[in-house]
């Protein structure tokens, strides 16, 4: 080989070389991305008071800032604030049961969060990226930890910590054992998504008779909590989680009921009350990947979510352009 060809025969297998690295890079994107998203576990990571509600404006507007998270009585009883939209994106036309509901019920951000200076907020998704993750300790040192629906922290501390300080709901996705899956200060948080789900929390909380029709799964007929602790979740956010960040008609046809997930709303309100947003256990496979379950604490597959009105990889591109804009982080991969 003369010297020429030895070189081009030495460039040609350090191009090789480059293209394998690029694609073995490429090819492991998950982990690549995990690195790079995660924070620096003992440090708490800079808070800056303002930055959420900045960033929040930029997605849904100035003026969303004025809204409270939670519904008030007075804004029913003296105001009667109308509403533009029927629940779940509005409260038109369930006003009677929601003052029921209301008058039994508080409304207040705690003290505990009102007197924070920079509310460093964790969103938990009920994604399997959670399972192994070991991010229990780092979860538990955000000032606010948000969880969704029934997913259990018992048996599952290690991975995704045991503090919650807001827990979304709505009847058929209610915890039977609210007690042990929450803190005694938890504020659970009820979100609304049609005029049974008010006629329900009330007959837990007033006592009165049960009614067991018009749910799409048996919510609990005995539901052991505090009043204290309920609080109606603004159907204002889901209108905007709907609008601002799907793109979705707020005026459907009876049928065609499609919705933001819960965590994607979770998002929104922690957009909202909060300065510092992180997020993990977010992410749903990929439609052909049949056999992936998509929980951490369950087997189910995305066969379970037919039929349950969302659109997940229109979700992950509203959130794959919050985390490039810096709006949120992620602790997970995505
Ligand atoms: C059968 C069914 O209706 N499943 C719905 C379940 C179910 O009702 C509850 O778990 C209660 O059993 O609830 C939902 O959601 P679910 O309770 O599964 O998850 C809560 C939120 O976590 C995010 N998530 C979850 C799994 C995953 N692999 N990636 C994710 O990003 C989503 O943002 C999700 O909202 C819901 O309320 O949104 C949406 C699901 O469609
Ligand atoms: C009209 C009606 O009740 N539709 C039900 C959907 O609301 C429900 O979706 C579920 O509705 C919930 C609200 O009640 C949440 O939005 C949840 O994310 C979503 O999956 C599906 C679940 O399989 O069943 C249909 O019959």
């Amino acid at each position: 080989m003369t010297s020429k060809s030895r070189w081009k025969f030495l460039a040609m297998l350090a191009l090789v070389l480059v293209v394998v690295m690029v694609w073995y890079s490429i090819s492991r994107e998950d982990r690549y991305i995990e690195l790079f998203y995660f924070p620096i576990s003992e440090k708490k990571e800079p808070c800056f008071q303002g930055e959420a509600e900045r960033q929040a404006a930029k997605i849904f507007g100035n003026h969303s800032r004025e809204q409270p998270i939670f519904l008030q009585l007075k804004d029913y009883f003296w105001v009667k604030t109308p509403s533009a939209y029927e629940l779940p994106f509005g409260t038109k036309g369930s006003e009677d049961l929601l003052l029921r509901v209301l008058a039994i019920t508080s409304y207040s951000v705690p003290e505990s969060i009102q007197s924070l200076q920079c509310r460093r907020c964790v969103v938990v998704g009920n994604g399997h990226r959670l399972r192994n993750s070991s991010l229990g300790s780092i979860i538990n040192k955000y000032d606010v930890v948000i969880r969704l629906n029934n997913a259990p922290v018992a048996g599952y501390e290690g991975d995704v910590g045991s503090k919650t300080t807001i827990r979304l709901f709505y009847p058929e996705s209610a915890h039977f054992d609210p007690k042990i899956e929450n803190n005694p200060d938890t504020l659970l948080v009820l979100v609304a998504f049609k005029a049974m789900d008010f006629h329900w929390i009330e007959t837990i909380l007033s006592d009165k008779k049960r009614v067991r029709k018009g749910f799409w799964k048996q919510p609990p007929l005995i539901w052991d909590v505090n009043p204290k602790q309920i609080r109606i979740l603004n159907p204002f956010f889901m209108e905007i989680a709907a609008d601002k960040l799907l793109n979705l008609p707020i005026q459907q046809p009876r049928k065609i009921k499609q919705k933001p997930t819960t965590g994607l709303l979770a998002i929104t309100l922690a957009l909202h009350l909060c300065d510092l947003v992180h997020i993990a256990g977010f992410g749903y496979p990929d439609a052909y990947n049949k056999k992936q379950t998509i929980h951490y604490y369950e087997q189910i597959t995305l066969k379970s979510m037919a039929g349950s009105g969302h659109n997940v990889s229109q979700e992950a591109i509203a959130i794959k352009r919050m985390l490039e804009m810096g709006a949120v982080k992620n602790l997970t991969y995505f």
